[in-house]
């Protein structure tokens, strides 16, 4: 999933006709008002730099203006940017192409999927899914094979015949989002495709969406204004700004983790962290670990020099056996005899999932991956501060 299969730099959009006169102005760094008002050009977008990589969800946040949507329409050349390359897997520059090869490659790299479902309310729902389809060409037998299918991913089986106009609000969004799949694009293009939904229509949106992805593993750029569904649905989420500019392009737990300015961190404000972040994110690494081989004697040495009260044990290959504390050790005979088997936590593990673990251990909780391989541990008092922020 590393390779980019988009990759975009030192895009500019300026609406107006004099786009070179407000160019000047970006570069000196002037908000969009004043350059609005000293040259009657509008900023969409300034100096975007960033890639997609292959079977992720990508996604962009921002406020309303911050240039989402013109960022989208650059990308399937809705509109055409100012300055900048939009390079295509194949090498192609999105951005210098000409209306026939734009045809050819909207056709094969792009599926929309928009807020307004864009649905036709008289025809049927299959008839609805066939529409990219049918503008392709395909035959009619063809056709209704891969709407029935993508219809059938979407949980609307049994519905092909029915009206849009009879359909909810949640269930016309899943015909938007059969339809945008059924043409099987390499990019699936999603402008705020949820937010006209009701809240918990908009969450089984969501969890749809992470079920069909994990099937189709699609390259999806989702476009979006909430963070707490940037961080749901995101592998990367890139931030954008009031004024079009790019202030944070990373994984969801970076972002709310270490967010980048006060901007960022305005968003981040109103997210459940604990829900997001795993365990392993906040890992320490202890400053000495113990071989469940080794002599008791020299275990209570080594931690008496060190000052330690306790310390993890592990096997020769590093795999997680167990806590000891020191004074108990000094009673034993030897380590296994004073072990404790503090449930660790596997690295997939949220916070919030973790809780009860936090709370109910005398140490700090031991992390380790799928394979038992101790990564460190994380403190109570981590995980508190995270709760509190
Ligand atoms: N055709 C146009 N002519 C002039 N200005 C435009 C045009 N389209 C967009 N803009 C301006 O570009 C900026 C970015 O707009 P854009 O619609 O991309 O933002 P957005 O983040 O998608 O907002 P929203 O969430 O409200 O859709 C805004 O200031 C907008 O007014």
């Amino acid at each position: 999933m590393d390779e980019p299969i988009i990759q975009v730099t030192e895009l500019y959009k300026i609406f107006g006709k004099k786009p070179e006169k407000a160019y000047p102005l970006i570069k000196e760094g002037f908000s969009r008002q004043e350059i609005k008002e000293k040259t009657k050009q509008v900023v969409g977008l300034r100096n975007i730099n960033f890639d997609v990589k292959r079977g992720e969800i990508f996604v962009i946040m921002g406020l309303s203006g911050s240039g989402k949507s013109t960022l989208i329409r650059c990308i399937n050349r809705l509109i055409k940017p100012t300055f900048g390359k939009i390079v295509l897997e194949t090498g192609a520059d999105i951005s210098q192409m000409s209306e026939k090869e734009l045809l050819e490659i909207r056709r094969k790299y792009f599926g929309m999927v928009f807020q307004k479902f864009g649905l036709l309310p008289n025809r049927s729902v299959l008839e609805n899914v066939a529409l990219g389809l049918e503008i392709q060409g395909m035959g009619l037998e063809e056709r209704i094979e891969k709407s029935e299918k993508a219809l059938s991913l979407v949980g609307l089986k049994g519905w092909e015949k029915s009206k849009i106009s009879e359909l909810s609000g949640g269930m016309q969004q899943r015909v938007g989002l059969a339809r945008g799949l059924a043409v099987n694009p390499e990019i699936l293009l999603m402008d705020e495709p949820f937010s006209a939904l009701d809240p918990l229509i908009r969450l089984e949106m969501q969890e749809l969406l992470l079920k069909i992805q994990k099937k189709m593993k699609k390259t999806i750029i989702f476009i979006t204004h909430d963070l707490n569904e940037a961080i749901k649905l995101g592998d990367r989420i890139m931030i954008l700004n009031e004024e079009g500019s790019l202030v944070q392009l990373s994984h969801p737990e970076e972002i709310l983790l270490n967010p980048q300015n006060d901007f960022v961190e305005s968003f981040v404000k109103d997210v459940d962290k604990t829900t997001v972040i795993r365990a392993e994110s906040l890992v320490k690494k202890p400053e000495f670990t113990l071989n469940n081989t080794i002599e008791k004697e020299n275990a209570v040495k080594i931690l008496g020099e060190l000052n330690l009260d306790f310390a993890y044990v592990l096997d020769d290959s590093g795999k997680y056996i167990g806590v000891v504390n020191n004074e108990e050790l000094q009673n034993s005979e030897k380590i296994m005899d004073c072990i404790h088997k503090i449930k660790p936590l596997e690295d997939v593990k949220t916070i919030n999932q973790g809780l009860p673990q936090f709370i109910s251990s005398d140490y700090p909780v031991p992390i380790v991956d799928d394979e038992n391989n101790f990564l460190g541990y994380v403190e109570f008092e981590e995980v508190i501060k995270l709760i509190k922020e």
